[in-house]
């Protein structure tokens, strides 16, 4: 499924206009590669172009330049890459085992692997005592952890999120970032998502991507990435981030003048 060199995502020069007649560049000039083991957090302001990038990078936008992945045919960019959109809809009253259970229809149908996917997606993300419940009927929160289930049950090689933690519990956003990093780190996989808490993006990601008006500012290892003067020039803010004995620790403290 990867190329020789374990690329996993090859973007170059990808430009999307939104808005009437296009005359809003959301994503601009974007070259990227993403590497099996990255897990790499998309951050940036409300508006950089986080969704519309990872949407374009889908082929579900229409772009300008490239994408590797949207040049795919349907069912093989379905193997290539799962996606985990920011609506959380669930529209019919399945049960969660039956909904984690469609994360499988891009593959050849197999009983018995199809149920050994959903097994292990459900025992990741802590569901396996809900599986009998019908899926409609969970708080957000849960619903949200179903679908994470269904796109991890997709066992594609990339997993790509629209910030998949937002409304989860402090646990559960700590538990989903270490199940995304765990899988990341699984041979020939990558993860990439969006997120706003940059604590959870300096801690967990082993790299971060920095979007402002549509164009990559900075792309490196958190901590060079995390820096006072991009933060007051991109976010407007001042911030504390110290590499302690636990780890990264980041806290936004104040708003500061761009
Ligand atoms: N459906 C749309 N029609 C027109 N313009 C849009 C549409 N969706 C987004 N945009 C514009 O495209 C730009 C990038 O938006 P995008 O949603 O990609 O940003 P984002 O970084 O994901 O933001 P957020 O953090 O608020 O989710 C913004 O200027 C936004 O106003």
């Amino acid at each position: 499924m990867t190329g020789p060199d374990d690329t996993l995502l090859r973007l170059e020069r990808l430009s999307v206009r939104r808005g009437r007649g296009g005359r809003r560049l959301a994503v601009d000039d974007v070259t990227l590669e993403l590497r099996a083991g990255e897990m790499v957090g998309l951050i940036g302001p409300n508006g950089a172009g986080k969704t519309s990038l990872l949407r374009a990078a889908l082929g579900l936008l229409p772009a300008t330049g490239t994408s590797d992945l949207s040049a795919l045919p349907a069912a093989a960019r379905a193997r290539r890459a799962a996606w985990l959109p920011q609506a959380r809809e669930i529209a019919w009253p399945v049960t969660v085992a039956d909904l984690v259970g469609l994360g499988r229809v891009a593959h050849p149908r197999d009983p018995a692997r199809d149920g050994a996917a959903v097994e292990a997606a459900l025992t990741r993300l802590g569901l396996t005592e809900m599986r009998d419940r019908v899926a409609t009927r969970l708080s957000g929160g849960e619903q949200a952890r179903v679908l994470i289930a269904r796109a991890l049950a997709q066992e594609a090689p990339l997993l790509m999120a629209d910030e998949p933690v937002a409304g989860l519990d402090p646990g559960h956003q700590i538990a989903v970032m270490e199940t995304f990093a765990a899988l990341a780190r699984e041979a020939g996989h990558a993860v990439i998502l969006s997120l706003h808490d940059l604590g959870l993006a300096a801690r967990h990601c082993t790299r971060l991507v920095m979007l402002d008006q549509g164009r990559i500012v900075a792309d490196g290892a958190p901590e060079a990435v995390l820096r006072p003067d991009l933060l007051a020039q991109v976010f407007g803010i001042a911030a504390h981030f110290e590499i302690g004995p636990e780890g990264p620790v980041f806290a936004p403290l104040r708003v500061v003048p761009r």
